[in-house]
């Protein structure tokens, strides 16, 4: 993983890689261009009809050939302004699903990324990734690509037209070429250059918006609004200025190039009308010449302004690529077991596992009885939150191995294992719907009484009867139209309603008082009277109910059989 602050500019080969994302599309994408290439050859049409209208027509005074080349150039234009209509219609339906299947394929990558990522990535930057970069590709895709293959057919098509009519004319209107072509290399390199930086200043501007968003309960109560205000002004001004040193490179890019090629009219004006005075070229041939002319540099200078989307698309490509590129730390082994139910021991054997250098875990041995209530215990940043992310392989260990009925569960499937062992964590995360939606989130078909029965479990009955909406309650943004007490007692219900046959509940009633605490505590068991539970808890009085007590001190576990007397 790169530094996110140096997002990486793909290079030119990384336009393969959307090859899979293409390929369902041949089909559809073939049939765009077989319409783009009749577009093209019915605007290549419209000047040669010119010429025969001049030399055919006008010059030899014959009405009859003016009404029918008039009427055939009517029809080519009708045609082409159809035809046009059709291949963009087809293109942008075309890229936009296959723009959805990118964003689908991050989203899915990204969910097999473990808390770890999200521990050090900033949100800012992923959802920048997430919406602006894929968005940029979706712009550039359904606008761009289509322009360039119509304006490179137009252009070997005007090229074409231009050598059969006068080739010696065509030497003098492409001679600026290569200067124009030199212009427009120096400046594109520069735009990707600073593309790039404006990508960066918009992550940092996207990063600092989340937080502040995120922590302003904190900045409201250190009366930090102002000094808000003047960092988000600063990152700002950073990004402003970086946008607009991009949009003059831009300018440049597509602008410099357009004008030199420019001059190369007067050229052909020049030359063209000294060869018809001298007799070796018709009126209506320098008019078509012309005209192809012209429309030789819309070409040239729409694909040179279109490359400034491409080296932005680039850059935004290497963001997303870079999420698709870095690796889950846990993944499911190949021809992995499936697993029915986990009402088994589980078992640590010599698990050790360290973050960067310093080792949290040192060779833990423990087993846990199947249907038992264990406690662990220990002082904070002791491990204990580490030890339930290895049991559902949110982490795998560096050493050592975790069995469950003696199956190491790196061999069982990820789904399985995770629909077995349930871990609530610390910090309770609530959806923005109702509680019921909360507690049944991601389950199909669960009966109302179902959900009422976890609610009860989880010791919310009480509560959600003093609601005028009941279980249709919202919970608000990120739970917080809940107390804190509420929001761990309902995604509490959540693990209970799935019936699992371990439960791992980190501090579970960290936030409830102790007569709440013996309350959910109770009817935990009789809601899943065969499951083991693990219970990690900093509270005595918690701890005295269960059967078995571990204490982590060191990167060692210590068991203690009885509760009563570990407490
Ligand atoms: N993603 C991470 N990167 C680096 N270090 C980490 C990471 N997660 C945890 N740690 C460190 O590992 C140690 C154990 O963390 P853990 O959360 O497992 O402790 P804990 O016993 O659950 O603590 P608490 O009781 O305070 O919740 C801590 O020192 C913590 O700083």
């Amino acid at each position: 993983m790169t530094d996110p602050q140096s997002p990486p500019v793909a290079d030119w080969g990384t336009y393969r890689r959307l090859a899979p994302f293409l390929r369902p599309y041949r089909g559809a994408l073939l049939l765009v261009l077989l319409i783009s290439l009749l577009s093209t050859a019915l605007g290549l049409a419209q000047p040669y009809l010119s010429k025969l209208m001049i030399d055919e027509a006008l010059l030899r005074r014959d009405m009859g050939a003016l009404v029918r080349i008039a009427a055939i150039m009517i029809g080519v234009t009708v045609a082409g302004f159809g035809v046009n209509i059709l291949a963009s219609y087809r293109y942008v339906a075309v890229s936009a699903a296959m723009l959805y299947d990118i964003r689908a394929a991050l989203l899915r990558h990204l969910q097999s990324l473990s808390p770890r990522f999200y521990g050090s990535f900033r949100l800012g930057d992923l959802v920048s990734r997430m919406n602006s970069d894929v968005s940029d590709v979706q712009r550039i895709a359904s606008d761009t690509l289509l322009s360039v293959v119509s304006n490179l057919l137009f252009f070997v098509g005007c090229v074409a037209m231009m050598l059969w009519l006068d080739w010696r004319m065509f030497l003098v209107s492409v001679v600026l070429v290569p200067a124009s072509l030199a212009t427009f290399a120096h400046y594109q390199r520069r735009l990707t250059a600073l593309t790039r930086e404006m990508r960066e200043r918009s992550a940092d501007l996207g990063s600092l918006l989340v937080d502040t968003v995120m922590g302003m309960r904190v900045v409201a109560s250190l009366r930090a609004g102002e000094h808000e205000v003047r960092r988000f002004k600063a990152r700002n001004d950073a990004f402003v200025g970086a946008m607009l040193r991009m949009q003059l490179a831009s300018f440049m890019t597509g602008a410099l190039p357009g004008t030199l090629m420019t001059a190369a009219t007067s050229a052909v004006i020049l030359y063209g009308g000294w060869r018809i005075i001298e007799g070796g070229m018709s009126i209506g041939t320098l008019v078509a010449f012309m005209t192809y002319h012209m429309r030789l540099l819309s070409p040239i200078q729409t694909l040179m302004g279109l490359t400034s989307g491409l080296a932005s698309a680039r850059v935004s490509l290497g963001r997303i690529f870079e999420l698709f590129d870095t690796r889950p730390e846990v993944e499911e082994r190949l021809g992995a077991l499936p697993l029915a139910r986990a009402d088994a021991p589980i078992r640590f054997e010599k698990v050790s596992m360290r973050y960067d250098r310093e080792a949290v875990l040192r060779e833990i041995d423990l087993e846990i009885a199947s249907g038992s209530l264990c406690a662990i215990l220990g002082p904070s940043g002791a491990g204990k939150s580490t030890l339930a992310d290895l049991m559902v392989r949110y982490l795998d260990p560096d050493a050592g191995r975790i069995l469950i009925g003696g199956v190491d569960i790196r061999d069982c499937r990820l789904d399985d294992l995770r629909r077995e062992v349930i871990l609530v964590d610390q910090a309770p995360f609530l959806f923005n719907d109702s509680i019921a939606a909360n507690i049944a989130f991601a389950m199909e078909d669960v009966s109302p009484a179902a959900i009422e029965a976890a609610a009860h479990a989880a010791g919310l009955d009480g509560f959600i009867a003093r609601l005028p909406h009941g279980l249709a309650t919202r919970t608000g943004e990120r739970g917080l139209a809940l107390s804190a007490g509420e929001r761990q007692r309902v995604v509490l219900a959540r693990a209970l309603l799935r019936s699992p046959s371990v439960l791992i509940l980190d501090e579970p009633t960290s936030a409830l008082d102790g007569d709440t605490e013996q309350l959910v505590a109770g009817r935990l068991r009789a809601a899943l009277p065969h499951a083991t539970i693990i219970v990690i808890t900093h509270k005595p009085a918690l701890a005295r109910l269960a059967d078995s007590v571990v204490t982590l001190e060191e990167g060692r576990a210590r068991m203690t059989r009885q509760a009563a007397r570990a407490a």
